[in-house]
């Protein structure tokens, strides 16, 4: 989602050769990745496939799990692993097998945030400090469905664009079933949280990171929470996704271990702003390692631009006031490509005094 200038992919970097990182991508001291705690671990909640002689059981661990971490592990989602394999398998291929010079083809158009195909770094500014991330990706637009165009997504395998309509589908329904559990777990009906929302757009995103010479003084990707309403994400087996976590001793990253078949949920900013504050979104970061490349997918879900986002009427009294004030979805988009988080939550500029 770079704004400007040659984009250079990460890739292609790692294929030269170099044994140190090109001085863009070396991350400020108090950015780099440490301050890990290895004991935690985020929560893992059974769906048991949404029957129903659970629910209450489950809506207490969402509930508990999206005070907390604003992230959790969903396992008995429903959708079969066979999918996620596929992938899995298919971004992989892409990004392993394909040719740069095909790879290009697909090039996201500079200058234009969050366009949809090939690209490398998550954001841009004028800001001269700002510091690359280790990774490459591939964006698709997926819902609504005029936004849906397969023919501008690979086709070096023959069934990738149906693997990713398939996928698309079944995130969306998931996402829209998590929403009326995160709502009900709140005591709100469950269309609440999708009202506030509206017609949903989702975007899917292919991110590969290379293996990096210089772990330890690069980020895969920068500290950021989703913006939109819920994100789901899954990762192949190599590990490096980290959320932030309150504790007694300060914040600590934690690493997200890869499980198997598990879809991770995470909360976006629009979703601590509908619930006003109740549930936090999540902020997290992908570490790089030296031996092997990693894979995840994320699909997000989110407003259209147009739509206002405030805090629902239900959570507001006199011991809970509105805690935001409202935003039109676009333009908190668009404040964010901006000035880019910058070590601060883009959402706390809505805070209202209390
Ligand atoms: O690669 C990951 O695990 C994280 C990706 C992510 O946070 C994003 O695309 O917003
Ligand atoms: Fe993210």
């Amino acid at each position: 989602m770079e704004l400007t200038g040659e984009p250079i992919r990460v890739q292609s970097i790692i294929q030269s050769g170099l044994s140190q990182v090109p001085p863009e991508y070396i991350q400020p001291p108090q950015n780099r990745p440490i301050n890990t705690d290895p004991t935690a671990t985020i929560p893992a909640i059974d769906l048991f496939n949404f029957n129903t002689n659970h629910r209450n059981s489950t809506l207490e661990s969402i509930s508990h799990a999206c005070r907390g971490w604003g992230a959790f592990h969903v396992t008995n989602h429903g959708i079969p692993p066979s999918l996620l394999d596929a992938v899995r398998n298919s971004g992989l291929t892409f990004f392993n097998n394909c040719p740069m010079s095909e790879k290009l083809k697909y090039s996201c158009t500079a200058g234009t945030a969050a366009s949809e195909g090939y690209g490398s770094r998550m954001l841009v500014s004028s800001n001269d400090h700002e510091v690359l991330d280790w990774r490459d990706y591939f964006d698709h637009h997926t819902f609504p469905l005029s936004r849906r165009n397969p023919i501008n997504w690979p086709d070096f395998t023959s069934d990738y664009r149906e693997i990713m309509v398939n996928y698309s589908d079944e995130m969306k329904i998931l996402a829209q079933k998590l929403l009326a559990l995160i709502s009900e777990s709140l005591g709100l009906q469950s269309s609440c949280i999708e009202d506030a929302v509206g017609d949903i757009y989702q975007n899917i995103t292919v991110s590969y990171y290379p293996p990096c010479p210089q772990p330890d003084l690069t980020l895969g990707l920068q500290s950021h929470s989703d913006f939109g309403a819920v994100t789901l994400l899954i990762q192949d087996d190599v590990g490096g996704l980290q959320v932030l976590k309150d504790g007694d001793g300060g914040d600590k990253w934690v690493t997200v271990k890869p499980l198997s078949d598990a879809i991770l949920v995470l909360l976006g900013d629009q979703t601590e702003i509908i619930t006003n504050g109740k549930y936090r979104s999540c902020v997290h970061r992908a570490v790089t390692n030296p031996d092997r490349a990693r894979l995840s997918v994320a699909t997000f879900h989110d407003p259209a631009k147009t739509v206002k986002i405030f805090p629902v009427s239900e959570l507001i009294n006199d011991s809970s006031p509105a805690k935001y004030r409202g935003v039109v979805y676009g333009d908190y988009v668009s404040s964010w490509y901006t000035k880019g988080p910058d070590g601060k939550r883009n959402i706390d500029a809505l805070l209202l005094e209390s």
